[in-house]
């Protein structure tokens, strides 16, 4: 069938799926503090839709309007009571429309909509988290227009309306430029949006550093000018954290930055944060940082991975040079496959980047212990997965590193500092694994470097196993674990009076062998033992060691590998046990004790599988223990 008369099709409904329906439910009947960040939100789109439309016309002249400014515009309508925020960026098609103002993450919604019933945050934190941004107008408006053009140059205007309920329209649309135009009709109970002013201070708190004008009429009203391009005196310290926050949605402020801006011997400008905490955000827990790269005022990167090394990765912020070249593809930047492949330039960028940042932090180490504890507390980790993975930078690294050792009490001690407190004839470093800080703290294994005052450092996580394998030396000082059945220690103590002669020692030792059967190598007596009556030693050593521990540690290898049980013949319990084996050989008390020796070393290393099967044996223990006839 045709018509003569040309008709425009009547806008088309459409439903919101169940979670938009949710969540624009919470917005529009629940949040009621901090609204204006409906603005921010906004701008922030109109600023993303710009850099892209940037970005293609690297590559494609064919867009429709080139020649517009690329900027965005906000006009109040006082009467009407609607706010209108227009930007020149790539535009909408129809399906795109549908696709991104329809629809949100479902595990985001979810998210969204349990943050907000628990109360938990306020509306400017749980809606920059979740990825509702564009939803958040219906806290303030209670029917929303986006009319939009494509910059491709055969699309048609589209427009989509909604008034927050349960569904939208799409439609064809008047819009001879390209770009979006979003309007809101403002509710009653925000009217008071609807003022010039008013709207100029949000754009003041939330947006002032938005790359591209904001105009109100005909006036800019954002600063715009990039803070990394000015001189470092010139920024104070509230404009790097608004810069901060409004680049990562961390509500915290950052614990550090790092402020760069040279124009020889390359233009390099560059602010680094480092976040307060390791993990932001509220539902999302991100641990990775975003670098975003910037050549000649243009986005060309969101989240450059190769500026810094991988162990920097929860670093935040914003790197800006001239020098790269702006052909350069989105992909070329992004490779991700490491330094090697980078061009010149961006090795150069790399390399000043994470040697400052290492001064940064010795520096923040000297000057501000406090703060530097609280990053060491924080990222500690990543700095040990660096000693581990990158070789480069391992002098940088080790340098960084902070322990706890049996003599530092709480304090942090670096490898210089140990090394500056080893006693005469000393000639390596000591260190001892534990399931824990305090299993390490009690191991067995330290009897005879208490008795002779040698300080040893205590590892109790998975990562300082990891670490070691790229932490063999420091300054020609071998790093040693307690463990190892060589070690010559300086310095004389008198051996303890064994108090079982030899015969003595192996009726035990054969008995216990028997129980503890193929998990253990042998049994003998130990020279080193003082205060602990056992301990599990390994007569061989290497990384690989390590590896395996790290992996009985992750419950990948149930099986431990047999290894000695040294036994100390001055320690009472071990005297009484002999007594009971040279009595009766089938005494169940000897068969119990040589399970829960091995079982109390294998805990203090935190390599026992599953403890809680040690319970009814201790409560077999305990009632021989408290037999009183
Ligand atoms: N002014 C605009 N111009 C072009 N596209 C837009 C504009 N505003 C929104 N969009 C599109 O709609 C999508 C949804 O926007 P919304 O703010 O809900 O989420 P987001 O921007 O992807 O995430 P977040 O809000 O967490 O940054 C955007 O990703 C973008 O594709």
């Amino acid at each position: 069938m045709t018509t003569d008369q040309e008709t425009v099709p009547a806008p088309e409904a459409m439903s919101f799926r169940a979670e938009v329906q949710q969540v624009l439910h919470i917005l529009a009947h629940s949040l009621y503090t901090d609204r204006e960040v409906f603005l921010r939100e906004l701008i922030s789109n109109a600023s993303d839709a710009i850099n892209r439309l940037q970005f293609e016309m690297l590559t494609n002249q064919d867009v429709l309007n080139p020649e517009a400014e690329l900027a965005i515009w906000i006009e109040v309508d006082k009467e009407a009571k609607t706010i209108t925020v227009r930007d020149t960026g790539t535009g909408l098609t129809r399906q795109e429309m549908i696709d991104h103002l329809g629809t949100i993450a479902q595990s985001s919604a979810r998210a969204f909509v349990q943050q907000a019933k628990e109360q938990k945050a306020n509306a400017s934190e749980i809606i920059g988290q979740f990825g509702v941004g564009f939803y958040s107008v219906f806290m303030v408006a209670d029917k929303v227009t986006v009319v939009s053009r494509s910059f491709q140059p055969d699309a048609e205007a589209a427009v989509w309306e909604s008034t927050g309920g349960n569904s939208f329209t799409v439609g064809v649309a008047e819009h001879a430029e390209r770009g979006t135009s979003i309007t809101l009709h403002l509710k009653d109970d925000a009217a008071e949006f609807a003022n010039d002013w008013k709207l100029e201070q949000i754009i003041k708190r939330h947006s002032d550093f938005v790359s591209f004008p904001i105009y109100m009429g005909e006036r800019q009203v954002n600063q715009q000018k990039a803070l990394w391009r000015r001189a470092p005196r010139e920024v104070e310290a509230e404009q790097y954290k608004s810069l901060y926050q409004q680049m990562t949605m961390d509500y915290d402020e950052p614990l550090h930055k790092l402020h760069l801006s040279t124009d020889v011997p390359i233009d390099l400008h560059s602010i680094l944060f480092v976040p307060a905490k390791r993990e932001r955000g509220l539902i999302e827990r991100r641990i990775e940082g975003k670098i975003k790269l910037y050549s000649r005022k243009v986005l060309i990167q969101e989240d450059a991975k190769d500026l810094l090394p991988s162990y920097f990765r929860f670093i935040e912020g914003v790197v800006d040079s001239e020098d790269l070249p702006l052909n350069v593809s989105r992909e070329g930047v992004q490779s991700n496959v490491g330094a090697n492949t980078q061009s010149p330039v961006q090795q150069r960028i790399r390399k000043t980047l994470t040697g400052r940042m290492h001064r940064e932090l010795n520096e923040l180490a000297d000057k501000e212990p406090e703060k530097f504890a609280a990053f060491w507390k924080e990222f500690g980790v990543f700095i040990k997965e660096g000693v581990a993975t990158d070789y480069e930078q391992r002098e940088e690294l080790l340098k960084l590193l902070r322990f706890n050792s049996t003599t530092s009490g709480d304090d942090l001690i670096t490898l210089a500092d140990y090394k500056g407190r080893m006693i005469e004839g000393q000639k390596e470093i000591y260190y001892v694994m534990g399931g824990s800080l305090e299993a390490a703290r009690t191991s067995p294994h330290l009897d005879p470097f208490t008795a002779r005052g040698i300080e040893v450092l205590l590892f109790g996580d998975l990562m300082d196993g990891f670490m070691l394998s790229g932490l063999r030396e420091f300054e020609g000082l071998k790093l040693r674990n307690v463990d190892e059945t060589d070690l010559e220690l300086p310095g004389d103590v008198d051996a303890p009076e064994p108090r079982l002669n030899d015969a003595e020692f192996s009726t035990l030792a054969e008995q216990l062998a028997a129980t503890l059967g193929e998990h253990i190598k042998e049994i003998r007596a130990s020279k080193v033992l003082r205060d602990n009556p056992a301990r599990l030693v390994s007569d061989d050593d290497g990384p690989g060691r390590e590896m395996q521990r790290i992996q009985q540690m992750l419950g990948r290898e149930t099986l431990n590998l047999p290894r000695i049980l040294e036994l100390n013949p001055a320690h009472p319990l071990i005297v009484s046990l002999a007594r009971r084996a040279a009595a009766d050989p089938n005494d169940p008390i000897l068969q119990a004790a040589a399970e829960q020796l091995y079982d109390n070393a294998l805990l203090l290393e935190g390599l026992h599988q599953n403890p809680a099967t040690m319970v009814p044996r201790i409560l077999r223990l305990l009632e021989a223990a408290a037999r009183t006839e």
